[in-house]
């Protein structure tokens, strides 16, 4: 409580609050409170001091001022404090998302915003509860937060994901809202609605104010191009949607076959064979992004946002005349995309580092980066970025400031680790349950992990048992099973409650595992 004190003479209450009275007001919000306040998300603002409290395992928000109609734009308990014969009006209410929207109007660094073309970090997060982590490592990486290298998108969640944990793209963001808060992060924030296929998942997103949109024509790709013999693919590029394309197969030719096309660095020539095979590939999926893009323009109306498309989730990689094609198209259609995710050499699986040629992705990702600085610049997005070690410093150098670097799961690994150090028998049990679920659950996940080559834990003693996630195989396959996990009802309260307990401990090990993804991308 004695974080309080020196606050206290912000808030603009007359006459100004003596030490003695602060320590009073300080006092009688302890008893009332009867909890701990977190120091960083102290507040003054409005004429009244804000701050957010924790009593037992839940969280409050609490507001002070002597202005009684402050306090009512919360639900929550009203209450008085007298001092020094003055009656002081405190507010505890509980972090519900009406309360979090009335907090939003008071304090605008809580509010999601666009992030532009700066180097930036999507920091997922499943549970709710890793944002405070998330912005530990910021701090520890970058020191202050408006000279973070990365600006960070604290709420970020696949629709996939969502189907999976049960939450709403706005508990996501309110939740990503209130660890802001919790930490005092002041320094902007985006909101990323991640990989999106239909126009009824843009509509849901921007209700709840997010802010970059990740749009994943991934199901229009057809991968089959690549290889497809030449009638058969011209059949292809002539069953295009050319409305929504607004050209044809003789203006497609006339702008981009047989010509060569300064990348700066490179010179590229798309031969007809080559520029017909990208259009078959890319051509449907360029044109739903485009109809996604539009609706969105609709649907955001005046409010700022930026887009990423995303191909990453395809069977083949995307090639360089590929990208010219997409990233051409998208400018004449008035697409702006920040960022783009091309589906990259090598092999990116969930959770586990960059499987492949680190030259060969060295020498992909330039092209790449020579593609999105002539036809944009915008950047270009890692997704399953988790755990991509070995990448981060290629990326770091040959993208500079334009990359995004896309992270979710290890988060959750992460509260899996701080579960195995704190629940040992609750994670024996996870382990095993995953173990079962693996099978169905990785269907919609890129990953290779083996269930005979998982280490078996039984016989490991307790303080062993945070090791199990240093393993390859282990790390997949508990990756991919979370939502069955976090719907299985013997495992969701006892979950939720370890990491709860233990707040500290999970955010500790969230700092230390972020600093070696930011790190790399500090210079
Ligand atoms: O699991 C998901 O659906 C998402 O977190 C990811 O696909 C996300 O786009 C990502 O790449 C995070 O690493």
């Amino acid at each position: 409580m004695t974080e309080l004190l020196p606050w206290l003479d912000q808030v603009e209450l007359a006459p100004p609050l003596a030490e003695e009275a602060a320590a009073a007001v300080a006092g009688a919000l302890g008893e009332l409170a009867q909890g701990q306040v977190y120091p960083r998300s102290l507040a003054a603002a409005h004429g009244g001091l804000f701050f957010l409290m924790r009593r037992g395992l839940d969280k409050f928000l609490g507001c002070l001022s002597a202005d009684a109609g402050l306090g009512q734009r919360f639900t929550g308990q009203h209450s008085q404090v007298q001092v020094d014969g003055r009656t002081l009006q405190l507010t505890v209410a509980p972090t519900t998302g009406a309360n979090a929207a009335a907090l939003r109007t008071l304090l605008p660094y809580l509010v999601a915003r666009p992030l532009g073309l700066r180097k930036s970090a999507g920091c997922g997060d499943r549970l709710g509860l890793a944002t405070p982590g998330h912005i530990r490592a910021l701090r520890a990486t970058f020191g202050r937060d408006e000279d973070a290298a990365m600006a960070p998108i604290f709420a970020q969640q696949s629709i996939r994901e969502n189907a999976r944990t049960g939450r709403t793209p706005q508990e996501v963001m309110d939740d990503a809202m209130w660890g802001v808060f919790q930490e005092g992060w002041r320094a902007g924030f985006g909101a990323d609605a991640d990989h999106l296929k239909t126009l009824a998942d843009v509509d849901i997103c921007a209700a709840a104010g997010y802010t970059f949109y990740t749009v994943d024509p991934g199901d229009h790709v057809d991968d089959e191009a690549n290889t497809a013999a030449f009638p058969a693919l011209e059949a292809r590029v002539d069953a295009l949607p050319w409305d929504v394309l607004d050209s044809s197969p003789a203006d497609l030719a006339a702008r981009l076959a047989d010509r060569p096309i300064d990348l700066g660095t490179l010179k590229v020539t798309l031969d007809r064979e080559t520029l017909w095979r990208a259009a078959a590939k890319y051509g449907r999926a360029v044109a739903h992004t485009v109809t996604m893009y539009r609706h969105l323009a609709g649907a955001m109306g005046e409010r700022p946002f930026e887009l990423e498309m995303s191909v990453d989730e395809t069977a083949t990689v995307t090639s360089l005349a590929e990208h010219v094609y997409i990233a051409a198209e998208l400018q004449r259609l008035g697409v702006r995309c920040v960022s783009l995710a091309p589906r990259y050499v090598g092999t990116f699986e969930k959770g586990v580092d960059y499987i492949g040629d680190l030259d060969a992705f060295e020498q992909s990702i330039a092209q790449h980066m020579a593609v999105s600085r002539t036809f944009g610049p915008y950047k270009l997005s890692l997704h399953s970025g988790s755990d991509k070690f070995s990448i981060y410093p290629i990326a770091s150098r040959v993208a500079g400031d334009l990359v995004h670097l896309k992270t979710a799961g290890t988060s959750y690994l992460e509260a899996l680790r701080a579960i195995a150090a704190m629940a040992p028998d609750l994670f024996r049990q996870i382990v095993a349950f995953a173990r079962e679920r693996y099978p169905t659950d990785r269907a919609s996940y890129h990953v290779s992990a083996e269930l005979e080559k998982m280490p078996d834990i039984a016989g490991w003693p307790d303080d062993r048992l945070p090791e199990l996630l240093n393993d390859f195989h282990a790390r997949e396959i508990l990756h991919v099973t979370f939502g069955s996990v976090l719907n299985h009802p013997p495992f969701r309260e006892p979950f939720f409650t370890a990491l709860r307990t233990h707040e500290e401990t999970y955010s500790e090990m969230l700092e230390r595992h972020f600093c070696r993804h930011f790190a790399p991308f500090a210079g």
